[in-house]
C-alpha cells in the first residue's frame, strides 16, 4: 500500500469537496455571471453541463490559504475550443462512468502575480502541512509546481480530477489536487496500481481529445493546438 499525502477521498480534501457539493445549496450566494467574456471565451459550465465545479482559487481551500487576486467568482472560464474538446472527453468518459470535476481553468495574469509574492515571504507557510509539506516555498517555481507564466492564463488549461457518476465521488487520484511533490508525477511508484490506473482513465479520454498532461502534476492538462499561444490574459473570473 503506498504511503503518503492524504488523497481527494480524505478528510482534508473532502472538505474541499464537500463545499463543492455544497454549492448546490450555497448557489444563491454565487454572483450572477456578469461579465461579457472576449470573444472566443466561454463558462465551461454551459458547453460541459454534467462537469462539477470546485475553483480552489476563489476560496481560501488553496495553497496559500487565501482568496487569489481576480478570481471575483467560482466559474471556469476557457476557450471556446478548449471547453468544446473537453465536452468530447467529458462524454466519453460520462459512458465509462465518470464525470469531470474541474478545479482551475483560465486564470488570471494578477492571480499568477500573487502566487509569485507569496512566494517570497518566507513567514506566510499556513498550508504547508497540506500542500507542500516537503518543499521549500521559495522553490515552487523552480520546481515546476507553479509557473511564473501560466498556460492557464492562455485560457486552454485546467486543472481537473474525476468523479464517479454512481457515488458523485471524487475518484482516488493517489494525492491530493495541488499537492506540490514527487507524488503527484505522472509515473510515480509512490501510489497503488489502481490509482495509477484511474490517473490514465483521465489521461487517455483527455489526450484522444487533444490535451497533453504535464508530467509533475495529474491534474494538469493544456489543449495542445491552443487558440492563443502567446497571449496572457488578465481579466477578471467573474
Ligand atoms: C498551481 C498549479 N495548480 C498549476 O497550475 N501549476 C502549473 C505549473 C501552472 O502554474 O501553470
Ligand atoms: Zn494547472
Amino acid at each position: 500500500e503506498a504511503t503518503g499525502p492524504a488523497t481527494e477521498n480524505s478528510e482534508a480534501n473532502g472538505k474541499a469537496v464537500a463545499s463543492a457539493e455544497a454549492g448546490s445549496a450555497a448557489k444563491s450566494v454565487v454572483p450572477e455571471k456578469k461579465r461579457k467574456l472576449p470573444e472566443d471565451f466561454v463558462y465551461v459550465d454551459e458547453v460541459v453541463p454534467s462537469a462539477k465545479i470546485n475553483i480552489r482559487y476563489a476560496g481560501e481551500y488553496n495553497f496559500i490559504g487565501e482568496k487569489i487576486d481576480g478570481y471575483k467568482a467560482p466559474y471556469a472560464i476557457l476557450t471556446v475550443k478548449a471547453a468544446k474538446a473537453l465536452k468530447r472527453a467529458s462524454d466519453e468518459l460520462g459512458k465509462q462512468g465518470y464525470g469531470l470535476l474541474i478545479l482551475d481553468a483560465y486564470r488570471p495574469k494578477k492571480a499568477v502575480g500573487q502566487f509569485v509574492r507569496w512566494s517570497r515571504d518566507p513567514e506566510d507557510t499556513k498550508m504547508k502541512a497540506i500542500f507542500y509539506p516537503d518543499v521549500d516555498k521559495a522553490n515552487v517555481f523552480k520546481l515546476g509546481f507553479v509557473a511564473s507564466k501560466s498556460g492557464h492564463s492562455r485560457g486552454s488549461t485546467v486543472d481537473l480530477t474525476l468523479y464517479d457518476l454512481k457515488t458523485g465521488n471524487p475518484v482516488d487520484m493517489g494525492s491530493p489536487y495541488d499537492f506540490f511533490g514527487a507524488i503527484s508525477s505522472h509515473g510515480t511508484k509512490l501510489i497503488t496500481k489502481r490509482q495509477t490506473a484511474n490517473r490514465n482513465v483521465l489521461k487517455n479520454a483527455l489526450a484522444k481529445y487533444g490535451f497533453t498532461p504535464y508530467s509533475k502534476e495529474w491534474w494538469h492538462y493544456t489543449l495542445t493546438k491552443e487558440p492563443f499561444p502567446d497571449r496572457y490574459f488578465d481579466f477578471d473570473v467573474e
